[in-house]
C-alpha cells in the first residue's frame, strides 16, 4: 500500500513506521517511465521506498516555468503504487518553507555557476537547499537521482561528501524513448514538430560517441556533435554542447568523458548527456 502524506508531522509519523533501509526518490511530479525506473531501482536496493513530489519555487528563475509546470498528482500516485512506493510526500510550499524563503542556503560552489548554472542563475542553490531539506526530513539510507540531470547528480554527490550527509547517492542511467529522446516532464510542452526537433540533442550526443569510438580526438568529437545538432535541430537554439571530465572538473579531457548538451526548442529548454570514451592519443616518436 502507498501512503500519501502532505505535512511534516504526517511524514515524520510515516517515516517512523518504516523499519529497515529507506530509499528516497525526489521528484517534481509529472512522473514518467524515467521516474518509474528510479523507483524500481530504489525498490531493489532498499526495504522501503519514499517518493517526494514537490515543485520547488526556490530553483525556478523569475521568467521560468514554475507556474505552468505540470502538476498531475493523481496520475503520479498511480505510478508510485505500481512501482511499490511505501510513502509519497507531497508537501505544499508552506509545508516546505514555513518561514518563507530560507535565509541560509547550500552554496554549490563554482560548479553550480557553470553549465546549467550559467543559464539558470541560483538554480543549484535552490536545488541543493531543497535536496538537503528533503534528506533531513526523510532520513534515507539511499537517495536515487537520474543521470539525465547529470550536473545535479554530480553536485548532490559532492554535497553529501563535503557536508558529511549520511546517505548513499545512487545514479540511475537515463531512460530514453526508442528514437533516443531522453524522457523528461518538460517533453509534454512539445508540439509534434518540436518533438522531432528535440531529437537533435540525443542525435548530437550519439554522433559524438560514434566519433569517439572511431578514435577521433576531443575536438573532432565535439565537431561531429555540433554538425549533427545543426542538421537535426535547425529550429533548435543551442545553449551549450561541451565535452568534460566525468566529474565535471575543469581541465583537459582524456579517456572517460561526458558530453553534455542543453538547447531551447521553442519555449522549452531541454538537457541531455552521454558517457564518452576518448581513445588514448597516438604516441609519436
Ligand atoms: N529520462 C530519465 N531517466 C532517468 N532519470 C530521470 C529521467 N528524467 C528524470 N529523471 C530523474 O528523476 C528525478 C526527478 O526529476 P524531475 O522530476 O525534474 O523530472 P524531469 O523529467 O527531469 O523533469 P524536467 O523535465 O522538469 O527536467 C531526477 O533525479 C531526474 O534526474
Ligand atoms: C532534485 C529535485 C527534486 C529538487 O527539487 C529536482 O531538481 C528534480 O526533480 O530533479
Ligand atoms: N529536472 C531538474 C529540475 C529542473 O529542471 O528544474
Amino acid at each position: 500500500m502507498t501512503e500519501l502524506v502532505h505535512s511534516r508531522a504526517e511524514l515524520a509519523k510515516a517515516r517512523d513506521g518504516l523499519k529497515g533501509t529507506v530509499g528516497v526518490v525526489m521528484t517534481m511530479g509529472a512522473l514518467h517511465s524515467g521516474h518509474e525506473t528510479l523507483l524500481r531501482a530504489a525498490r531493489e536496493r532498499a526495504d522501503h521506498v519514499l517518493v517526494t513530489i514537490f515543485v520547488n519555487p526556490l530553483q525556478f528563475g523569475p521568467n521560468e516555468d514554475f507556474d505552468r509546470y505540470p502538476r498531475t498528482l493523481d496520475a503520479d500516485l498511480e505510478i508510485c503504487r505500481r512501482a511499490g512506493a511505501d510513502v509519497v510526500f507531497a508537501p505544499a510550499v508552506s509545508d516546505m518553507y514555513p518561514d518563507g524563503q530560507p535565509v541560509v542556503r547550500v552554496n554549490p560552489g563554482q560548479l553550480g555557476e557553470d553549465l546549467e548554472g550559467q543559464s539558470r542563475p541560483g538554480f543549484f542553490h535552490g536545488v541543493l537547499t531543497v535536496v538537503m531539506k528533503l534528506l533531513q526530513l526523510t532520513r534515507p539510507d539511499l537517495a536515487f537521482f537520474g543521470e539525465k540531470d547529470y550536473q545535479q547528480l554530480t553536485l548532490v554527490r559532492r554535497m553529501a561528501r563535503d557536508l558529511d550527509v549520511p546517505v548513499e547517492v545512487v545514479g540511475v542511467p537515463t531512460v530514453r524513448e526508442p528514437d533516443g529522446l531522453a524522457l523528461s516532464s518538460r517533453n509534454r510542452y512539445l508540439s509534434p514538430e518540436q518533438r522531432q526537433t528535440a531529437l537533435s540533442l540525443s542525435a548530437a550526443l550519439r554522433a559524438g560517441a560514434t566519433a569517439a569510438e572511431q578514435g577521433r580526438d576531443a575536438g573532432e568529437v565535439l565537431a561531429a556533435a555540433h554538425r549533427t545538432f545543426a542538421a537535426v535541430g535547425a529550429d533548435a537554439r543551442l545553449d551549450y554542447l561541451v565535452l568534460t571530465d566525468p566529474d565535471l572538473e575543469p581541465g583537459p579531457v582524456a579517456g572517460p568523458a561526458r558530453l553534455l548538451v542543453a538547447a531551447w526548442v521553442g519555449d522549452t529548454r531541454l538537457i541531455d548527456n552521454l558517457a564518452i570514451r576518448l581513445a588514448p592519443p597516438f604516441l609519436t616518436t
